[in-house]
């Protein structure tokens, strides 16, 4: 049990740099792995997410180091993953399951996969499936959830699929997959979501072509290391910017934050909603960043719909938070992948939201959310992350504005994307002044 900073009334204050994008800091392992020469990458994410890719490529034989936030991948090329000794272990971690699911589909191996409870109830057939149609096989146990074993095979035709969800995870394993196959594959998006992998893989010497949502990518590539520098994440750079925007009397400024346009839905749905954020200074590499500045200011109600949703996805929880404090009715439509993620989000989310006091109402795909209300624990000052790292930062955000006591149960979920998540939000909490 973790007790939370409550009853803020100074403001936010002072400046950081969040951790290493999450989404890009697994991808660098990934690619440095089956790259030739080394890979080193800067600003890595040490969270437990990330160490899991980490763990899985060292248990097929890839060597990696790792001082801190630095970590140097000693590439072995497309071909030169060797069969892991044991089953990989995937721990809470969808993305590093979904990509070493297409990236294993190519290997002349076997492989099993297995993770925690929560991953173990997430679908695995959005991958599964267009992968056998390639010519992967799997044994798969239960209803396309984990564990599974993977018959990897080297004569895997190109892919040629059109996604019925917008997921970066999927289009990312039919990429890898189609990195080992002998042709060229084509895959067309749902909707836009992260692309990281496109560009990375760019950088890396992969051909791939974009237009509109078609993607074409060349199968066995010569792809080489290349210095990575990881931008902070603006998924937990979110928390700050909404609690700076919520807690009166609040500056703070994040440094280096990515800016990836199919990542920022965030600010652009604050703003929407009034935030005070400004884009203080630009750094153009492969993977946008800058330094952000915001301020406290009142928000008021939007509607959120399904085009709104794949640039927000891991935000959405905090939204909502955000949306109690704005003034009129929020509404969050086209929102359904919430229901399959470390937890059913939704559900999730309005109910620990209303041991706060707050009304939201709960749709199949998405929430209302009344406006102005003053957060209060109802009947138990605890609230619970119920194992989900997002759901945890949220409530710690929330608790900023109550004025009683407040502790979260299962707080060391936050691990999961940011162990050093509380010793941050200190940071930007000035020391009380004393009492005279
Ligand atoms: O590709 C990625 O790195 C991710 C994609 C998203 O998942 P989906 O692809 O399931 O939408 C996101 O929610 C997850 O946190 C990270
Ligand atoms: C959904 C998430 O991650 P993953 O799918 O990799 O478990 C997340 O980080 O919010």
């Amino acid at each position: 049990m973790k007790t939370l900073r409550t009853n803020q009334r100074q403001g936010l204050q002072g400046a950081l740099e969040v951790p290493g994008d999450k989404s890009i800091s697994h991808r660098s392992i990934i690619l440095g792995a089956i790259s030739n020469g080394d890979t080193e990458i800067t600003h890595f994410l040490s969270s437990e997410d990330c160490l899991r890719t980490m763990q899985a490529f060292e248990d097929m034989g890839v060597s990696i180091e790792r001082t801190k936030d630095r970590v140097l991948v000693h590439g072995v090329g497309l071909n030169g993953l060797r069969q892991p000794k044991h089953a990989l272990n995937m721990g809470n971690s969808g993305t590093t399951t979904r990509l070493m699911l297409g990236l294993l589909s190519g290997q002349p191996f076997t492989t099993e996969l297995f993770g925690d409870q929560s991953l173990s109830r997430r679908p695995m057939k959005r991958v599964t499936e267009p992968l056998s149609q390639l010519g992967a096989r799997f044994k798969v146990t239960g209803d396309g959830r984990l564990p599974i074993t993977v018959y990897g095979s080297q004569e895997l035709n190109p892919v040629d699929y059109r996604l019925p969800v917008a997921s970066a995870q999927v289009k990312s394993a039919l990429i890898l997959a189609g990195l080992c196959s002998n042709g060229t594959s084509t895959i067309i998006e749902k909707q836009q979501t992260r692309d990281h992998t496109e560009l990375m893989l760019r950088a890396f010497g992969g051909e791939i072509e974009k237009q509109g949502l078609t993607l074409k990518v060349a199968g066995q590539p010569k792809l080489i290391g290349q210095p990575i520098r990881v931008p902070g994440d603006l998924s937990s750079a979110a928390f700050f910017i909404a609690a700076a925007t919520l807690v009166p009397r609040s500056a703070i400024t994040l440094h280096n934050v990515g800016l990836n346009p199919t990542r920022t839905g965030f600010l652009r749905v604050l703003k929407r909603m009034g935030a005070d954020i400004t884009v203080q200074n630009r750094y153009d590499h492969a993977e946008p960043s800058g330094d952000l500045l915001i301020r406290s200011a009142p928000l008021h109600a939007i509607e959120l719909t399904s085009d709104d949703i794949p640039s927000v996805i891991d935000e959405l929880p905090l939204i909502a938070l955000l949306a109690t404090q704005a003034e009129g009715t929020t509404k969050i439509t086209g929102a359904e992948e919430l229901r399959v993620k470390e937890t059913d989000r939704i559900t999730v989310v309005a109910a620990e939201l209303r041991r706060l006091g707050s009304e939201i109402t709960e749709l199949p795909d998405g929430m209302i959310i009344q406006g102005g209300t003053l957060l209060a624990p109802q009947e138990t000052d605890q609230v619970d992350s119920h194992g989900d790292h997002r759901i945890g930062m949220m409530l710690a955000v929330a608790a900023l504005l109550v004025k009683s006591e407040l502790a979260l149960a299962n707080a060391s979920a936050i691990n999961i994307s940011y162990p050093d998540f509380f010793a941050d939000l200190n940071r930007l909490i000035p020391a009380r002044r004393a009492a005279l």
